[in-house]
């Protein structure tokens, strides 16, 4: 569960948001919505230790965050596979017992990203989807709790953009995975989270997903 009390936070004089109170419950898709500035990365990197608060609280129960950034470009020669980028996010071990959970635990994340007919691509040979893919699992394979999607889908074609988030409403449902999804979009903050969290002047309102317009997804503040 996160829950924030009066969180503020400034960047010098600037005051990005002030006072946020809300909850974010355990297995909830959530949906965090703004205009460009308002401050959803910012809030994003406090819940993930990298950013300090100005004041107030970020209370996070002890859960472990997976990222997954915005879409890269790779160069078509990156040198890794799909499946060694993805391995990037394991720590090197001697120990031959820890390698082999590695391994069956990497099988896994492959095996529910839908990846493993894909893993010896060149990564930087897949297609939009596939990367981003790639990403996901990547951050899947901390197993955890919390996951936070930057804009993953920005610059992915309908289908494509489709296929990601059903896969991870997938991981939502069957593992009760949190996830916040930071968008710009309001198509796919319809049909796949059950509410939004929404920065309007220098503040969040929670937003009950029926009562979610398009017209939230504007971008002058
Ligand atoms: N390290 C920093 N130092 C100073 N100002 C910053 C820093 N990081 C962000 N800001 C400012 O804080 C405000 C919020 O930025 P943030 O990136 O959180 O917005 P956002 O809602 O994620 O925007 P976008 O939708 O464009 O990604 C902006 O005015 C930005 O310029």
């Amino acid at each position: 569960m996160i829950v924030a009390k009066n969180l503020t936070k400034k960047f010098g004089k600037q005051l990005v948001f002030e006072n946020l109170n809300f909850t974010i419950n355990d297995g909830e898709f959530i949906s965090l919505v703004g205009p460009n500035g308002s401050g959803k990365t910012t809030l994003v990197k406090i819940l993930m230790g990298m950013e300090s608060k100005t004041s107030g609280d970020l209370e996070v129960a002890k859960q472990t965050i997976g990222y997954v950034p915005q879409f890269r470009n790779i160069d078509l020669d990156y040198p890794l596979s799909i499946e060694q980028f993805v391995r990037l996010n394991l720590k090197f071990t001697f120990s031959l017992e820890k390698r082999r959970r590695d391994n069956e635990l990497l099988q896994t994340i492959m095996e529910k990203t839908h990846l493993l007919t894909l893993k010896d691509r060149p990564l930087g040979l897949a297609s939009g989807g596939e990367k981003q893919k790639a990403y996901l699992a990547q951050a899947l394979l901390n197993d955890p709790q919390i996951l936070i999607l930057d804009e993953s889908t920005a610059s992915l074609d309908v289908e494509v953009k489709m296929q990601l988030m059903d896969l991870v409403q997938e991981l939502n449902q069957k593992y009760q995975l949190t996830v916040i999804f930071i968008t710009h979009d309001y198509e796919l903050t319809k049909k796949y989270t059950n509410r939004a969290l929404l920065f309007k002047n220098k503040t969040i309102e929670s937003i009950d997903i029926n009562d979610v317009s398009e017209k939230m997804f504007e971008q002058e503040g």
